[in-house]
């Protein structure tokens, strides 16, 4: 295991932001944390950097105690802040040369990293411009050059894709699963779950501090696969729709969403000529019918009952 983390717990005075948390990360994986605002994911990510005091359990990286070995740990992390880490009155390449000397570079392997780094984002051909000029994708990717030039081991990335155009999310995520082919572990924040359905090989489900779920994807869904999702399409929204649905036999969990109604259901309930009563005794039409297999998301509510994106 490249990570293992255990019994961690971090308070802010009374509350606690993670509570008795325990995991393990493979070498090679790339390991998704996932969850809503205020879950504990950054505050995970920030005790295993050393940028937050652990409270209580404690942090192996690469086998050493973090509290013990924080030289030998950070020299071999690269860490992708959630809050761009540059610096705007500097050049692309002298930002990547800064981050790399931080990390232990010298000389030509310190050369060598940073020109790696640079044509490893698509920077290269820009490395002379001031990065405030960049665009919101380009100082997302610069970022991520800072972290890489000392090819570290472990890779932590912090929500990298928030507030970002389509084309440099895909880049980054693209970016994410050429450094784990290229020999790093990657743990990878998000709430977006599409994100970590697409890159992630191993998953854990953060809320309120405490893990509810953890798995490769595939044992996650496995976890509800006796389940289907139940979209329909209704023409007048009406709030006590939801309500009554959900006392439907075999339903678990019925959440509406702009015209939609998501319903989770037991697989092979043959309750849909019941749900599409309930929408038409609310005064509604059915739009639109449609049952899919789960996604994580589906995990994540019906683990909750709410959605990643309250
Ligand atoms: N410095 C702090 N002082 C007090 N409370 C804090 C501090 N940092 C985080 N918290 C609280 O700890 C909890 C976990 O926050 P954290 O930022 O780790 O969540 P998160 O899952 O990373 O969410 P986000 O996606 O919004 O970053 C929240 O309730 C938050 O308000």
């Amino acid at each position: 295991m490249i990570v293992e983390v255990r019994n961690i717990v971090k308070r802010y005075g009374e509350s606690i932001a993670v509570d008795h948390v325990n995991l393990s990360i493979k070498e090679g994986a790339i390991f998704g944390l996932l969850g809503p605002n205020g879950a504990g994911k950054s505050t995970m990510i920030n005790m295993m950097i050393g940028l937050a005091r652990i409270d209580g359990g404690e942090i192996k990286i690469l086998g050493k105690d973090i509290k013990k070995h924080e030289m030998f740990v950070k020299s071999h992390i690269g860490i992708v802040p959630q809050d761009i880490a540059i610096f705007e009155d500097l050049t692309a390449e002298e930002n990547v040369t800064f981050f790399g000397k931080l990390y232990g570079l010298k000389g030509s392997s310190l050369k060598q990293g940073v020109e790696e780094a640079l044509a490893f984002v698509g920077l290269w051909d820009r490395r002379k411009q001031f990065s405030k000029n960049y665009s919101g994708g380009m100082k997302r990717r610069l970022n991520i050059a800072c972290a890489i030039a000392h090819k570290p081991k472990l890779i932590i990335m912090d929500e990298p894709t928030v507030g970002i155009d389509p084309q440099s999310r895909n880049l980054i995520l693209q970016s994410v699963k050429a450094l784990n082919q290229m020999g790093s572990t990657v743990i990878y924040t998000s709430h977006y779950m599409e994100e970590v359905e697409e890159i992630c090989t191993d998953v854990t489900i953060m809320d309120h501090g405490k893990i509810i779920a953890q798995g490769t994807k595939e044992e996650l869904k496995e976890l509800i696969s006796s389940e289907e999702k139940i979209t329909v399409e209704i023409s007048t929204i009406s709030h006590t729709v939801g309500e009554n649905i959900k006392k439907i036999d075999g339903v678990r969990e019925c959440t509406l969403r702009d015209q939609y109604l998501e319903v989770i259901s037991q697989k092979n309930s043959k309750n849909t000529g019941e749900i599409i009563d309930a929408v038409l005794e609310s005064g509604s039409k059915v739009q639109s019918f449609n049952v899919e297999s789960p996604t994580l998301e589906d995990v994540f509510l019906t683990l909750t009952g709410r959605s990643l994106r309250d």
